[in-house]
């Protein structure tokens, strides 16, 4: 490895970009040195003005770039397990963005083939573990000055979603987020799901299950409850309450500047997940580059990811049937043990 660890970043859309963009203006001691994506225009578009860096348009021709030591995976959840078994398979640590994968056959395959390794080489994109907001609360809810959990409320709202969204996305993509987040700030597993349907939102695209309300229980006895709005118009809003034995804690507003003046007061709403989320992303991917160049993976595992694509399976059985559904999981590997 040369002093900078040099990144393949698959798929240069939205995440993609932004992310060839952070790895050359924020994160030290990384570069971008190809990135790939079947769309030229776009990649060309990505790498434009930076130097050295090779464009691709199919992933395997960028993981056998020279220079490169990382992968970073933008690309959509169905091209991540081919990414991932290809980069498992040279050694290369990786940062996936989430959903490790659509489904958690395909997830688990990801998990049995890093076992195999033996050593851990991948990363899910859940960057919420890296918000300020979200890391406080986890801290205050680990030192037990609260108590127990016992609630959390939460509340995940997009201006609108992308064309290609379909009802289960609501809970295997938007929600993967809080499944992650749940299981993390409480240390407990994810046992069951119910979902509710309201009548969707005239202005959700027609036969889009929007908004939908998605309750978890977990093995420690919390209840979890997820309102997903992914077309609400407004603002783009993701919120957590934990309600414990002996208080309360709110995080997510990320208040900006609020202005007082004659009869009101307002703030700006940030209008999607690359403002709202932006310091997250920097320190996940700042951190992520630190511990590959040492061949390290510090943050959410392959594992998380599995859990996630678990717990989103049993939602999408429990919207489609209106039943409460049990998750069931995998025996987790070794490698994964704390
Ligand atoms: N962490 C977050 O908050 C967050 C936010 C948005 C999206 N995401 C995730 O990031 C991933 C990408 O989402 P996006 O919004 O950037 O999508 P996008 O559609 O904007 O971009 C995806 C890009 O990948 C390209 N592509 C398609 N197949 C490919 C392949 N096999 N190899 C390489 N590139 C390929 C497409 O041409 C496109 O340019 C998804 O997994 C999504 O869930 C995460
Ligand atoms: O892929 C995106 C991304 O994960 C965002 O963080 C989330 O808010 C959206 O709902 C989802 O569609």
């Amino acid at each position: 490895m040369s002093e900078l660890l040099g990144v393949a970043v698959l798929g240069a859309g939205h995440m993609g970009a932004d992310h060839v963009r952070r790895i050359g203006e924020t994160v030290g001691g990384a570069r971008v040195v190809a990135v790939a994506d079947p769309d030229a225009a776009r990649a060309e578009a990505a790498v434009a003005g930076r130097e050295g860096v090779s464009v691709h348009r199919e992933a395997q021709d960028a993981l056998r770039a020279p220079g490169v030591d990382a992968v970073l995976v933008a690309s959509p959840e169905a091209a991540h397990e081919e990414a991932l078994l290809a980069a498992i398979a040279r050694g290369l640590p990786v940062l996936c963005e989430k959903p490790l994968t659509p489904d958690s056959a395909a997830a688990l395959r990801v998990v049995e083939a890093e076992a195999r390794l033996g050593r851990r080489l991948i990363q899910v994109g859940f960057m919420r573990r890296y918000d300020t907001e979200y890391a406080a609360l986890k801290t205050l809810l680990d030192s037990g000055d609260l108590g127990r959990p016992l609630l959390l409320h939460c509340r995940h709202r997009n201006v609108s979603s992308p064309p290609h969204f379909t009802s289960s996305m609501l809970i295997s993509s938007s929600v993967s987020h809080e499944i992650d987040a749940a299981r993390w700030l409480l240390g407990q597993e994810i046992t069951a799901v119910t979902v509710v349907r309201p009548t969707p939102s005239a202005d959700a695209p027609r036969g889009l299950l929007d908004p939908q309300l998605v309750l978890f229980e977990t093995s420690g006895g919390a209840v979890v409850d997820v309102e997903v709005f992914v077309n609400c118009g407004f603002g783009y809003e993701v919120r957590c309450e934990a309600v414990c034995e002996r208080g309360s804690a709110q995080v997510g507003d990320a208040h900006t500047m609020v202005v007082r003046s004659p009869g009101r007061a307002h703030e700006d709403v940030a209008q999607d997940y690359l403002v709202r989320f932006a310091d997250a992303y920097d320190r996940e991917v700042r951190a992520w580059a630190a511990a590959a160049r040492v061949g390290r993976v510090t943050g959410p595992s392959a594992w998380d990811g599995y859990a996630a694509a678990a717990v989103a399976e049993a939602g999408v059985a429990a919207l489609d049937t209106g039943a409460r559904v049990g998750v069931e999981m995998a025996e987790r590997p070794a490698l994964y043990d704390c």
